[in-house]
């Protein structure tokens, strides 16, 4: 699903929502009055080019169109999606929501994303009160997936589970927050780990690095996929979650933590604060720590999905959701014309596909042609039920082709062809193509097997009949060029 959305104000927020609906395929109107905000979003635009399409499977669509409006109601008018990002107080708020009045179309919705403020507080006397919910996203917005949904009883009954299935539908993972309270959920967490951490810069006890350290290189990288919950389940061993807090509860009365009190941010704070901040990390400008960061966003969340776990499995959904519109088809039956190869995989390069020399690895090429295995493999009937039920496909021999090299961000498609489809034998050829350039072929003989004795053994009838349809409409097609050839053959 595309459509048109507003950002009103591009700031470090409003330019990720920007590149976040971009990158999915709606156009953006953007208004915000710093003169340097096309300049801003343009780097920031530039940032998330690197990273989001690379973060999926399955391709995105063709980029939406960006312009800057002069006046919120020119911005607004026609969108199906308006999502005010302006800094964080009230008022200014409230002047945004009243300049919308009656240039916003009657289906939008108004997302805010307010850091803090409840929806009835943003909701307060505005005509547009019914649209207007909370959507308060992460930082950066078009990697992270969470974005709080936060409703009020002045919305109708659809505009929160409206504003939820648009989010998801960008690849999002829409949170609904069901009663209001300052700050929503993720907020309150963040504020009291903050509160403690600027105590313990306050009393000397570590500087802004110490801190940063106690948490990435320890429970932080447990938090990003298992939250705090379910890895305290895990921490109080085989006896569990009572367990646990039999143990460590009467930590609760000890004096851990200061929460109640909060410390006063004086200028002598503030000081030291920024001074150790630039000796940690002044040697980077902020494009490249957000570059850095994206990277390793990208790559955590990759590995998220290969088990299927948090934000990992968001991507997944998403790429299974946008299979279809990216032109791949689940069954053979879904080909439009199965006399041409197949095409099983298009994708872009992701920055963790890249080596030492600046292109794709080689490792990746096999990696891709097994994607693209998989998704024949699926078309013909041998998917996850099939596989359950004790037959798969082994691969036995693969030769592949290094014939052009590739970058991280570019598009890549393969598509395939079954040389020879019959008793166990599955023989399939995969071309990778960028735009027009051959990148690689892929020439790879699987065998059926039975996953009991893990022996050869013929496919089920209905496999084999799909399997068999494509290699007859394939084999009218001339022999592709280095088919057979071995290391070393003479051209
Ligand atoms: N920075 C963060 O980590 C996060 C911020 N937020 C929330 O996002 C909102 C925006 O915050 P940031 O992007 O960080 O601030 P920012 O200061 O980076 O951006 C705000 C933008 O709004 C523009 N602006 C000011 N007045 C305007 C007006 N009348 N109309 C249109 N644009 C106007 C400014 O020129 C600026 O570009 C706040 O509500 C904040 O709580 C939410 C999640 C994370
Ligand atoms: C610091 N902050 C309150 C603006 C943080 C957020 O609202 C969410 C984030 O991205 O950390």
């Amino acid at each position: 699903m595309s459509g048109r959305a507003a950002i009103i104000g591009g700031g470090v927020i409003g330019g990720g929502w920007a590149a976040r609906f971009l990158l999915n395929g709606w156009d953006v109107a953007v208004f915000d009055p710093d003169p340097e905000a096309a300049r801003k979003l343009d780097e920031v635009l530039e940032n998330a080019r690197r990273a989001l399409p690379g973060l999926g499977d399955v391709a995105l669509p063709q980029e939406g169109r960006l312009r800057f409006a002069t006046t919120i109601a020119e911005a607004v008018a026609g969108a199906g999606w308006i999502q005010e990002s302006v800094p964080e107080r009230l008022e200014l708020k409230h002047r945004v929501y009243a300049e919308m009045a009656g240039h916003v179309r009657d289906d939008a919705v108004i997302g805010s994303s307010t850091s803090g403020f409840r929806p009835s507080e943003l909701q307060a006397g505005q005509a547009l009160a019914g649209q207007i919910v909370v959507a308060h996203p992460f930082n950066p917005v078009y990697l992270l997936p969470l974005v709080e949904v936060v409703g009020s009883p002045a919305n109708g009954a659809d505009v929160v589970a409206r504003a939820c299935g648009r989010l998801t539908a960008l690849g999002m993972r829409p949170l609904h927050v069901r009663a209001e309270i300052d700050a929503h959920i993720a907020d309150r967490l963040l504020e009291a780990v903050w509160r403690e951490a600027l105590w313990l810069v306050t009393d000397g006890i570590a500087t802004t690095e110490e801190i940063d350290d106690a948490i990435r290189f320890g429970f932080g990288l447990r938090w990003a996929q298992m939250g705090l919950f379910e890895t305290y389940r895990i921490a109080g061993g085989e006896a569990g979650m009572r367990h646990f807090i039999g143990q460590f509860g009467p930590c609760l009365h000890w004096p851990w933590t200061k929460l109640t009190d909060v410390p006063e941010l004086t200028d002598e704070l503030i000081d030291r604060i920024a001074e150790q901040s630039d000796a940690q990390s002044g040697a980077h400008s902020i494009r490249d720590l957000e570059r850095i960061r994206d990277a390793n966003l990208v790559g955590m969340m990759r590995a998220l999905a290969q088990t299927g776990w948090g934000a990992g499995a968001v991507q997944t959904a998403h790429d299974a959701a946008r299979a279809a519109a990216a032109g791949l088809v689940d069954r053979v039956d879904d080909l439009a014309d199965p006399a041409q190869p197949v095409l099983t995989l298009t994708r872009t390069v992701p920055l963790d596909w890249i080596d030492y020399n600046g292109h794709m690895t080689e490792a990746r090429y096999l990696d891709a042609f097994a994607q693209a295995t998989d998704r024949l493999m699926r078309m013909v009937g041998c998917d996850a039920e099939y596989i359950a039920g004790g037959g798969s496909f082994f691969t036995a021999e693969s030769h592949v082709r290094h014939l052009d090299e590739v970058r991280a961000g570019a598009p890549i498609t393969v598509h395939t062809r079954v040389l020879e489809g019959a008793g166990k034998k599955m023989h399939l050829w995969h071309e990778m193509r960028s735009g027009g350039r051959l990148l690689a072929t892929g020439e790879h003989m699987l065998l059926h097997v039975d996953l009991a004795t893990r022996r050869a053994a013929p496919p089920a009838p209905h496999v084999a009949a799909a399997l068999a349809r494509l290699a007859d409409a394939h084999a009218a097609l001339p022999p592709p060029e280095g088919m057979g050839r071995a290391v070393g053959a003479p051209r």
